[in-house]
């Protein structure tokens, strides 16, 4: 994972637009020119005063943002948010670096965040460098006791300790662990459904009980855990849990206000791949009538947000993780972006959805 761009330290000085009028500096170091109809590019001139850019347009779009944002902020302020940064969500520099940002963004809003982290593409890359093959069914990864080893190596040896540097780049706020430590989690072996019918994938586990105790220490810290989902069952046997399953697990045992989803894909697609069918607001109770229809990498992330919802988060999410700082815009703004499931749509005095 790289540097963040380090801010310039210079001074900079910008061009004013009404030197008399505006700006208290002595005629000598204004500089006299027409408005700049974009914010001027900022020259520096001489080493000691910086002078502002005149852009009430700019200025004024910058206020609504903030003031925006109010709403959201006073909501999400003390709670719990729980992130579930997907494995395909990872891949690109410029997202990564901007999904460290949020992080600390939220944390230093008074935010709590926890992520939850996958990493499928990786188990998948390093399964394929040992010769070790490796199918999905339903959803789920066919896991083998020498697959667990290696998903329990790359999800704990690989990946949380990338999440956890990248976050820290801004200082030491992260602080990784799985669900085997701690007693976080506790796992069940589960079956993958495929048309239908129940079938068995091995060493894969659903997330039955979870201490939130190690979690809330980090938060009660300052801190932003980041969790892998690998999980004892009751006999201590290690389970290989999809990390949307146990996001969702870590959101309701947490009490969360929000669980975001961030993946591939822009949301939930009706009629997927029909690009027009992206669904902005879904009904729990319409999700889990249309579930069994989905495509089978939708499923578990689907499957997630409804047991948020149904288990008491006011919202779950799935936001397009390829967009940088979707999740800002997902949290921060009424329109959000992504598919949103809610317990149930505002409806109008006919029963409408709004
Ligand atoms: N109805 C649908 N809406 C959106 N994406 C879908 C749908 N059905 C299947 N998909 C596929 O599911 C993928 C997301 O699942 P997955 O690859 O497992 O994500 P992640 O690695 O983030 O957990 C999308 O990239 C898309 O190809
Ligand atoms: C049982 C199961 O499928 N486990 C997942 C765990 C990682 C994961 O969920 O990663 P993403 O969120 O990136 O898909 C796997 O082995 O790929």
């Amino acid at each position: 994972m790289s540097d963040l761009a380090a801010p310039d330290p210079e001074p900079h000085v910008t061009t004013a637009h009404d030197p008399a009028a505006q700006d208290p500096t002595p005629p000598d170091v204004r500089v006299d020119e027409e408005p700049p109809t974009v914010p001027a590019v900022r020259k520096r001139i001489g080493t000691s005063r910086v002078m502002r850019t005149y852009d009430p347009e700019g200025d004024a779009r910058k206020v609504a943002v903030l003031t925006g944002a109010l709403p959201w902020l006073k909501e999400f302020h003390g709670n719990v948010v729980v992130v579930k940064y997907g494995g395909h969500a990872m891949v690109d520099e410029e997202c990564r670096r901007a999904f460290a940002e949020d992080m600390v963004f939220l944390r230093t809003c008074g935010i709590l965040p926890v992520v939850v982290h996958g990493g499928g593409p990786q188990i998948t890359e390093m399964l394929g460098r040992l010769g070790i093959s490796s199918e999905f069914r339903g959803g789920l990864r066919v896991t083998t006791e020498e697959t667990i080893e290696v998903v329990r190596m790359v999800l704990t040896g690989q990946v949380t300790p990338a999440v956890v540097g990248l976050i820290n780049e801004h200082g030491p706020l992260a602080v990784g662990l799985s669900g085997e430590d701690g007693g976080l989690f506790t796992a069940e072996r589960t079956l993958a459904t495929v048309d239908g019918e129940q079938v068995d994938v091995g060493l894969v586990g659903d997330v039955v009980a979870v201490d939130p105790a190690p979690v809330r220490a980090l938060l009660a810290s300052g801190h932003i855990p980041v969790i892998a989902t690998v999980a004892p069952d009751r006999d201590g046997v290690v389970h290989n849990v999809n990390a949307d399953t146990a996001a969702a697990a870590v959101a309701v045992a947490l009490g969360a206000v929000k669980l975001v989803v961030l993946t591939d894909v822009e949301g939930l697609y009706a009629d997927w791949p029909d690009r027009d069918s992206l669904v902005q607001q879904i009904a729990a109770g319409e999700l889990a009538e249309i579930l069994p229809t989905l495509d089978s990498g939708m499923v578990p992330k689907m499957a997630a947000c409804l047991r948020a919802v149904e288990g008491g988060v006011r919202r779950a999410t799935v936001v397009d993780g390829r967009t940088p700082h979707a999740l800002l815009l997902e949290m921060f703004t009424t329109e959000g972006t992504g598919t949103m499931v809610v317990p149930s749509l505002p409806t109008d005095e006919e029963g409408t959805a709004q």
